[in-house]
């Protein structure tokens, strides 16, 4: 399990273990690992003798981070240049090491051209603007070296954060560094993990500087592995048989619509329940494309008994949704059964509820504009998880997955690619996600395994070239496969 931590909870942290530890020790643990990380991409590029580093230094300890790595650097031969953006205010013993180490230093803004010089001919540019002390994306006087540092060829390391990213939210307001690497401290931070800010991070590298001890055991935000998945994965033993092993009912398709039921009974198929029941007008796509299945015209609460239900997928007018809401099992509501979806309904289920919106679903549902949740989507599905009193799995580029109990980490994927961005392949999710829960994993767990296997699914299936969704479903039992392997 990956875990990342918020910017007050590490601050707190650091205070404790800085207590115990002589003055200095941690930045310098920093910017040890920090100037290792550079020498070894540097490495790779040619060596680090010689080499032109560019150093951006803010004025606080993410600058100091930069100038005491810069110094380690420029100790091993390579010409450092400091970009001091706030001259004055830059960290005096960082300063001290790396001039000590013989590193120029040159501010910015400035009458001359020489931060602009340097640059356009670094090797390698190590962003120390802001880290965790950072707010409000990058100010003006930032955003030409920011542009600069763009149309460089160097490689760009990233101290802690790329500088202009919101630590807590993984939002970007305004410019952001662009890094290819990010190297930060003890634990991960939610921007590392949520975009829009972690695609400006690049790869992320974590630097051990005994924060580990002193950090609380429940994080912000919590990443499974393919371990924790294989742990979570209902597996059947000899005493199970296909009602034991769970049904799970699907309410999806409508006349206009069919091939959302089959794609949905596709993920379901997969999922680990040891029935499927398909309710609804698409019986018979459904039977031609699954013999399998178990099919019902409707309604659902006339179907048979299910250990959960999905209902929405391409279900268009067609009812059903309220039929699934009022059985005493979980319940996960996609698509057309998110609209209009009344909150107090749900809140007032015995059994869990698991809501599956895309940005657009949520924004409809919080009644905000689709871009306020696509830039703030740890914000978006913690407040609807709250409205709700439901779990939610927040679909889309980064996808989460929150439960009502405000205590417990909140879920990012780690899996997944941007070809998954093709239509029915939400229709999967939810039929494997339902069967998951029909199989006895609790909403969150549901949720979470739901979206790792799908993500991994679709990366096997696509590897570089465009996928559909039936490619996906196809590509579950590969998926399932490569996670149970780890265990
Ligand atoms: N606290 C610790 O124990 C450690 C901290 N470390 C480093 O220290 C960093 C945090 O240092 P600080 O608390 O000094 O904070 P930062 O260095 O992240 O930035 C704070 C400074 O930047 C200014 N600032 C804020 N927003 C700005 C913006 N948008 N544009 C330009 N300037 C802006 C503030 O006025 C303040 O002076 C971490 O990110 C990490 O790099 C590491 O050395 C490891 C140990
Ligand atoms: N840019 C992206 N990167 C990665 N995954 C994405 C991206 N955009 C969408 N997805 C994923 O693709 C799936 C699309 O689901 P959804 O929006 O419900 O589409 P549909 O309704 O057509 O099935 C979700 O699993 C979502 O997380
Ligand atoms: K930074």
């Amino acid at each position: 399990m990956r875990t990342a931590y918020s910017v007050e909870t590490v601050r707190t942290a650091e205070r404790e273990l800085m207590d115990r530890l002589p003055d200095g020790v941690l930045m310098q643990r920093a910017a040890a690992g920090l100037a290792a990380a550079c020498a070894d991409l540097l490495r790779r590029r040619g060596r680090v003798y010689g080499a032109r580093v560019v150093l951006l230094v803010g004025s606080g300890d993410n600058g100091g981070d930069a100038l005491y790595a810069g110094a380690r650097l420029a100790r091993r031969g390579a010409g450092v240049t400091a970009v001091l953006l706030a001259a004055g205010r830059a960290h005096e013993g960082g300063l001290a090491a790396l001039s000590g180490a013989g590193g120029r230093v040159v501010e910015h803004p400035s009458d001359t051209s020489a931060p602009f010089d340097v640059l356009a001919a670094a090797d390698l540019v190590v962003d120390g603007i802001t880290g965790i002390g950072g707010r409000g994306g990058l100010r003006p006087d930032a955003v030409p070296l920011a542009r600069a540092v763009h149309e460089s060829d160097a490689v760009v390391v990233a101290v802690d954060l790329p500088s202009g990213v919101e630590a807590d939210s993984g939002e970007v307001v305004g410019e952001a560094l662009r890094a290819d690497v990010t190297l930060t401290f003890g634990t991960y931070k939610p921007a590392h993990l949520i975009d829009p800010a972690r695609e400006y991070a690049g790869a992320v590298g974590l630097v051990d500087i005994g924060l580990g001890a002193v950090l609380p055991p429940v994080a912000e935000l919590e990443a499974l592995q393919h371990a924790d998945v294989a742990r979570l994965l209902p597996v059947p033993t000899g005493e199970s048989d296909k009602y034991r092993r769970g049904v799970v009912g699907v309410v999806a398709g409508s006349a206009r619509y069919p091939g959302a039921a089959v794609l949905a009974v596709a993920g379901a198929l997969h999922g680990g329940a040891g029935a499927v029941r398909y309710v609804g007008p698409a019986g018979d796509a459904v039977i031609a494309r699954f013999p399998e299945t178990l099919v019902h015209a409707g309604p659902p609460a006339k179907a048979g008994r299910v250990q959960a239900w999905v209902v929405g997928p391409g279900l268009g007018e067609e009812p059903g949704v309220r039929d699934a809401l009022a059985s005493d099992v979980p319940v996960l509501v996609d698509a057309d059964g998110l609209r209009g979806l009344n909150a107090k309904v749900v809140r007032a289920r015995k059994a869990p509820t698991l809501l599956t919106p895309h940005a657009g679903e949520a924004a409809a549902l919080l009644e905000v504009p689709r871009e306020e949740v696509e830039s703030a989507r740890l914000t978006a599905v913690r407040e609807l998880a709250a409205r709700y009193g439901a779990t939610v799995l927040l679909k889309g580029s980064t996808t989460l997955v929150a439960d009502p109990d405000t205590a417990l980490p909140v879920r990012v994927n780690p899996t997944g690619t941007p070809w998954l961005a093709t239509a029915g392949s939400g229709d999967v999710l939810s039929g494997l996600t339902g069967s998951l829960l029909a199989a006895g994993l609790g909403a969150r767990d549901a949720g979470s395994v739901g979206a790792y296997l799908h993500g991994l699914a679709a990366r096997s299936a696509a590897r570089g070239a465009p996928v559909s969704a039936e490619d996906v479903g196809a590509a579950l039992r590969v998926a399932w496969r490569d996670v149970s392997e780890e265990a």
